[in-house]
């Protein structure tokens, strides 16, 4: 650390503090008007930044009002735990004067808040369902910085050469506990540049995504809808669990995230998948597939709040009113993506959020208006799939049990007629 560096970063931050975009683009958009930086700088900066919104509500609690620059300064005495005298470099007289005002202060008592390092919003939403107890344990395992899983493509790929290539460029990896596709890589290499990711044998993907695509569990020669697809995350799973055989349709509002799926898809070798663009959940084109699909999933645009490992800006940039616009949201998308459903095929519901309001409360008004559907045991689901892991009816995991995002999942089958 010096001077300049330590500079940087405190500039860095105050960008991203605006919270109007999401801090990795207002990262990246720094590092582009600061072009002098190399990759070493860069990945200090990006490390010190996310390290700071990571544990920031705390630091806000601990050291009070203050600038970005001080909270930096918090970041590495007391969250770090370095002695000042490592400190030496950055700090200034004003800087030595304020900390020692800082470290010999005692704010009031921990707010829940402070200790589970979530927005008080989230907290009091959450108190409704569980214990302080668990909150904290939810809010704490978010804080770490997320690992690097792999899916391997299994249309493409098979395990024992996939492991033998990265053994061969020196990369250090373990079965991930629960996807039999995962790989969990050592550290964060640069795997986008490595032939298994070039040739599309590999894909970037937590561990908790895969699951989501267990639970859907699609078969070769099924018509299958993925209605919030994106860039396709969990199509392309879906896709190679198909064999890239049957149809499998993948649906998004958002122009921009469809084209990123085409070079992804490209790169996976399916030829089973029908990106298409719709106006919205109500588009013609479900109307003509109403009843005709085996298996929908609906991976709804959330809160977001089970991804803060990656994205801890979030924390800033979602509040309340976001939230009630969401909720109506969801509702529409899956009332809508359920008419796609044929009696006896299966609806997943799936979210990246802790919120039980986006994802149990849903579920509860979706069947209350929807006798025809029933809840099918997630964990029946994993188990016929020899995937040890039982968090009851409903997927539910959390970075501080599975080491995976937060992810919520309801499996819904319609009755058959
Ligand atoms: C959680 S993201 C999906 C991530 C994706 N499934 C993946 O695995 O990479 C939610 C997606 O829902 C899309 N979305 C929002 N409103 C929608 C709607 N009315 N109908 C379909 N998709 C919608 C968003 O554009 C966004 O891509």
């Amino acid at each position: 650390m010096n001077a300049q560096l330590f500079q940087q970063a405190s500039q860095a931050l105050s960008q991203i503090k605006t919270f109007k975009h999401p801090a990795d683009v207002s990262l990246s958009y720094f590092f582009r008007n600061n072009p002098q930086l190399g990759q070493q700088d860069r990945n200090w900066i990006a490390e010190t930044v996310f390290g700071l919104l990571r544990n920031k509500i705390w630091i806000d609690w601990r050291i009070g009002p203050s600038s970005g620059r001080q909270q930096l300064i918090a970041y590495f005495r007391l969250v770090k735990g370095l002695p000042q005298k490592e400190l030496a470099t950055i700090l200034r007289e004003e800087d030595i004067e304020w900390l020692k005002k800082a470290m010999e202060q005692t704010p009031a008592e921990m707010p829940i808040s402070a200790q589970a390092e979530l927005p008080e919003w989230v907290c009091s939403r959450l108190k409704a369902h569980m214990q302080d107890a668990d909150i904290i344990q939810i809010g704490r395992g978010m804080k770490e910085s997320a690992p690097l899983d792999l899916r391997i493509n299994t249309f493409k790929a098979q395990r024992a050469i996939i492991e033998a290539q990265l053994q061969k460029s020196g990369l250090e990896y373990s079965a991930t506990p629960f996807s039999p596709f995962g790989l969990r890589l050592k550290g964060k290499p640069a795997i986008h540049k490595h032939p298994a990711f070039v040739h599309g044998d590999v894909e970037v993907q937590d561990e908790g995504s895969q699951i989501l695509g267990l639970l859907v569990a699609p078969k070769r020669q099924e018509m299958v809808v993925d209605f919030c697809a994106g860039a396709g995350g969990k199509t392309l799973l879906l896709g190679a669990m198909m064999a890239s055989q049957g149809r499998l349709y993948a649906f998004d509002v958002a122009e921009k995230r469809i084209n990123n799926l085409k070079p992804r898809l490209k790169r996976s070798g399916l030829s089973n998948v029908h990106p298409q663009l719709i106006t919205s959940e109500n588009d013609q084109r479900i109307k003509r597939l109403a009843g005709k699909i085996d298996r929908v999933l609906v991976d709804a645009p959330c809160s977001g709040l089970g991804t803060l490992r990656r994205n801890p800006d979030l924390k800033w940039r979602q509040n309340e009113v976001g939230l009630a616009e969401i909720l109506q949201k969801q509702k529409a998308i899956l009332q809508s993506a359920a008419r796609l459903v044929k009696p006896g095929g299966r609806l997943v519901y799936a979210t990246c959020s802790i919120l039980p309001e986006e994802n149990e409360d849903q579920i509860t008004a979706f069947l209350e208006k929807n006798p025809d559907f029933e809840i099918t045991s997630a964990k029946e689901v994993l188990e016929q799939q020899r995937v040890e892991l039982d968090t009851g009816d409903f997927l539910k995991l959390y970075p501080h049990q599975h080491s995976t995002d937060g992810f919520f999942a309801a499996i819904l089958t319609r009755k058959a007629s």
